[in-house]
Order: structure tokens, then sequence, then C-alpha cells
């Protein structure tokens, strides 16, 4: 049986102040930050977990963020460079629904989407503070319509080819890939698991640990529902970092991210 496969979908980078990347600790000023997805080529099917940003939508909507990125690094990019397309794609999970991790979701109108099933709703009624991170709603007919966005949506997006199914709890989405329900950052908010036949396990933080140093130190984003979950969450993935002896990658680490497998690259 081959192995599986993870591949990181560069997506280009986006600018924060340290403020909002390290809440409370800082230090501030601008910090430049990778986004990216990632493919796991599973011999039961090839799933994508989230599709970074719309460079349109953050232009439009956050200018401030500057960001960064080339055709390579939008979702049909980065599956071309594996000499793929968005229809080869079995599954679509959004780890949660902010706007740099459902950027490309309109690529895959005909693909099985997943998600928790709190972060719908949420995104359709947020938080005045979630607003920015809620702001590309052309994942959803269903959200962008609750929110009175439908302008966001693109020409034959309908509410049946935006439709998620929805999970709770830890799910095994195939054999050794395991979606860890991680809240705080959003209501609905998960990290993955990865584990292999021939190399130790990848656990990837996705948004409840931007960088090693959030991690390593329990500081939550800015960005946040639920601070105390998110630590929470931070304490219960280093009890499976070690009971796994799993490598961590974390979804906004500049430095991190420099000695990351990207492109062809891949993890397995
Ligand atoms: C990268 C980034 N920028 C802004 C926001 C978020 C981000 O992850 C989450 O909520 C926000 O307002
Ligand atoms: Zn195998
Ligand atoms: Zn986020
Ligand atoms: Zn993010």
């Amino acid at each position: 049986m081959p192995d599986t496969k993870v591949y990181l979908l560069d997506g280009g980078t986006l600018v924060l102040d340290g403020f909002h990347i390290w809440w409370n600790k800082g230090p501030g000023g601008e910090v430049r930050f990778p986004v990216y997805s990632v493919l796991v080529d599973h011999p039961q099917g090839k799933f994508l977990i989230d599709t970074g940003y719309d460079y349109d939508h953050v232009q439009k909507v956050l200018p401030f963020e500057k960001p960064q990125q080339t055709e390579q690094q939008t979702i049909p990019g980065a599956l071309k460079l594996l000499g793929l397309e968005p229809k080869d794609i079995d599954v679509l999970f959004n780890s949660h629904f902010h706007f740099d991790h459902v950027g490309g979701n309109k690529f895959f109108p005909d693909v099985k989407k997943i998600c928790h099933k709190d972060e719908m709703p949420q995104a359709a009624n947020c938080q005045s503070f979630e607003v920015l991170g809620y702001s590309d709603l052309a994942f959803s007919t269903e959200v962008a319509e609750a929110r009175g966005m439908t302008d966001q949506l693109d020409a034959g997006q309908t509410a049946g080819n935006t439709s998620f199914e929805f999970v709770e709890g830890d799910v095994e989405l195939a054999p050794g890939v395991t979606l860890i329900y991680t809240p705080g950052h959003t209501v609905g908010h998960y990290s993955l698991l990865v584990e292999f036949d021939t190399r130790r396990p990848l656990l990837l933080t996705l948004d409840a640990a931007y960088t090693r140093k959030n991690y390593e130190n329990d500081i939550n984003a800015g960005f946040h529902i639920d601070p105390v979950a998110g630590v929470e969450s931070m304490r219960r993935l280093k009890k499976i970092e070690e009971d796994k002896n799993a490598e961590v990658l974390f979804s906004h680490d500049p430095e991190s991210f420099k000695e990351y497998r990207t492109g062809v690259n891949f993890y397995g």
C-alpha cells in the first residue's frame, strides 16, 4: 500500500503587527508571515485542508495586511505544480472559516466539503470583533446571504455547490488522518494529525498556534473567540505531540516555515 504523502501548498504571505500574532506579548511591529494549505495524498483519496486567501479580497478588505502572492501560490497554481487540478481533490476540509483559509474554496464547486458543525452558524452571525476574520464569505452562499454580502459570490455559486457536511469532536478523515478539535481561535477550529507507515507523525496546529512562540508559551493570537479554550487547545496539542512523538508544524511561523517542505517536496 503506498504511504500517505503530505504537501504544504505555499499560499503567499501577509503582514500583521506582532501584538496580533502574540496577543498581549508582542513585540509590536510588522511581521510578514506565510499562509499555506495542506494536501494529504492518501491511498483512500486526496484531501485538501484549507485553501489560503484570495488576493483580490485581501487587497480590497484588508490592504493593511499587504498580501504578496504569485500565480503559483494560488490554489490552482500550487496544485498545477503537482500535476493536479481542483477536480482531482476528493474532499475539502476547512479548519475554520477565516479569510486566509477559505480564499480558494470557489475552485471546488463539485467537491465534498466538511467543517465543524458550529463554524458555519458562527460565520453567519459572528461577533463584532470577528467580522474581519470572517470577511471572505464566497465559500458559502448560506453565510453570504446571512451576512447580506451576496455580492461576494461568483456566478454559478449556489447553496448546493457551497454546502458543507458537519462534524464535531475529533474525526478520522481516513486511516491515519485525524482532525483534532482545537477550539478557541474560532468556535469550530481544527488541527490535523497525520500518521505514516514510514516516518513519525505530523501534527499541524493550523491556527491553534500561529508560531512556535505561541505554542511553547501558551500565547493566543490576537484573534480568538475564547482565549481560555485557546490555551487548553495548545496544551492538548502538546500532549499529543509527546504521546505520538509528532513533528509539529505551525500555520503562520516565518522562521519555522523556512525549513518546511513545500512545492513538490512532501512529508511521507
Ligand atoms: C491573518 C489574519 N488576519 C486578520 C484576522 C485573522 C487572521 O488570521 C483572524 O481574524 C482576523 O481579523
Ligand atoms: Zn502504507
Ligand atoms: Zn484564523
Ligand atoms: Zn490563519
